[in-house]
């Protein structure tokens, strides 16, 4: 097959776990006969240097002339005091509503080979397999009005009965294609649009009775999070909840280096990146974790182009190279033995290069 990906590395650590990421891809391509054209285009802080614009319009045509986009992260120190509309993170939201990726799969699973790393206890974490399904172009991050003043702020938390239902729909998809168990996430004991919420998954529900629902309000959910995460299979959250629960179960499986994210519109076409940001204070050092881009470049390949048996050969290839007990500077037990973004990705490569084809469907990531 014959692809195009738009490639935005952003700013901080973006550039080298992108880096990464493509090389991984043109050895699928290579191993399973594919060309892939990779286009670079720049968004966030890199896009405001160059363009004055976080998301330039150069940007947007070279992502809709693609297949797929592949993102690093966006934001950094140097354009925190821009005002609003010269934010990196206004890019990275901007490309999201322009595409419509209101659905945001973030799954967590825990891997045998990190569990020593994780801060729970090993026999809380070691069963953990989850898929977040968070609303990605609605909600508080969107709203308007939003603006502040020194003497008072205001955002807005606005949901359409159309982008709750979409994101419902998609989240009993996925459950009936796992346990078929959700936690609809809300704040209902306070929030409107939380009330909407729990009556759409309600109505929802009667459409799916192979697939189990429970109520569950954010804040308990956050600690339930910590001491039974083995017990949630599906949670379907709205964006900003999402975005705070998501960061909080990437360190049940060790690090948020490893979380990747698939984001999507109705059809084939997706955003891929890390769940993480841009970890300014490490950028530029040559010791990001790259997993969650690589593992994030697995999911393009599953969702976007339909190719299972590669996006299973690169999540084996990262397996692996765990259990060989490899791992960058945020898993290492010491710096010592802690090993360079490129050295890793080196043997994420070498790996899918030793593997065999006939090897290749093992379980996947979601
Ligand atoms: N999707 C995106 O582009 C996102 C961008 N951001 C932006 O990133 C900047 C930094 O935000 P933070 O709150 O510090 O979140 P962050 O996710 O960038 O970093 C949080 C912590 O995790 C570590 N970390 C993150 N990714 C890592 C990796 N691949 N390998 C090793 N360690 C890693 C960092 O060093 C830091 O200690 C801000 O400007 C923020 O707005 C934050 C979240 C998402
Ligand atoms: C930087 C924000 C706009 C988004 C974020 O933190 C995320 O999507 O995880
Ligand atoms: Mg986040």
């Amino acid at each position: 097959m014959e692809k195009k990906v738009a490639v935005l590395p952003g700013d901080g650590i973006g550039p080298e776990v992108t880096e990464a990421a493509v090389k991984v891809l043109e050895v699928i391509a290579k191993r399973f006969g594919h060309t892939f054209h990779f286009e670079h285009a720049s968004i966030g802080g890199d896009a405001i240097d160059q363009h004055q614009n976080p998301l330039p319009d150069e940007t947007i045509a070279i992502c809709e002339a693609s297949d797929a986009v592949l993102l690093g992260a966006v934001g950094g120190p140097k354009w925190d005091q821009n005002p609003q509309a010269l934010r990196p993170e206004k890019g990275l939201l901007a490309i999201r509503k322009h595409f419509d990726l209101f659905a945001n799969l973030r799954p967590v699973k825990a891997v045998p080979s990190l569990l020593h790393t994780s801060p729970l206890k090993e026999e809380n974490a070691k069963e953990v397999d989850m898929l977040i399904v968070r609303e990605l172009t609605g909600g508080l991050y969107f709203g308007e009005p939003s603006h502040h003043t020194d003497e008072g702020a205001v955002d807005t938390l606005l949901y359409t009965r159309a982008e709750i239902e979409r994101i419902v729909e998609k989240s009993f998809e996925f459950a009936q294609l796992r346990k078929g168990k959700i936690a609809s996430v809300d704040k209902a004991n306070v929030l409107e649009s939380s009330k909407l919420w729990r009556k759409i998954v309600d109505e929802k529900k009667v459409a799916y009775p192979d697939v189990e629902v429970e109520h569950m309000l954010v804040d308990s959910t956050s600690m339930k999070l910590i001491t039974n995460p083995a017990a949630f299979d599906v949670i379907l959250t709205e964006n900003m909840f999402g975005d705070i629960l998501s960061d909080e179960a990437s360190v049940i499986t060790g690090s948020l280096g490893v979380l990747p994210s698939a984001s999507m519109r109705a059809d084939s076409f997706g955003l891929y990146e890390p769940v993480h940001g841009s970890a300014p204070e490490i950028a530029g050092k040559g010791i990001a974790n790259p997993a969650a881009t690589i593992l994030s470049a697995a999911m393009m390949l599953r969702y976007s182009f339909g190719m299972e048996a590669e996006a299973v050969a690169i999540e084996k290839a990262v397996d692996t190279v765990f259990e060989d007990g490899s791992f960058t500077a945020d898993l290492a037990d010491s710096a010592q033995q802690a090993l360079t973004t490129q050295e890793w990705t080196e043997k994420v490569i070498n790996e899918i290069e030793s593997q065999s084809v006939s090897n290749s469907i093992m379980n996947s990531y979601v």
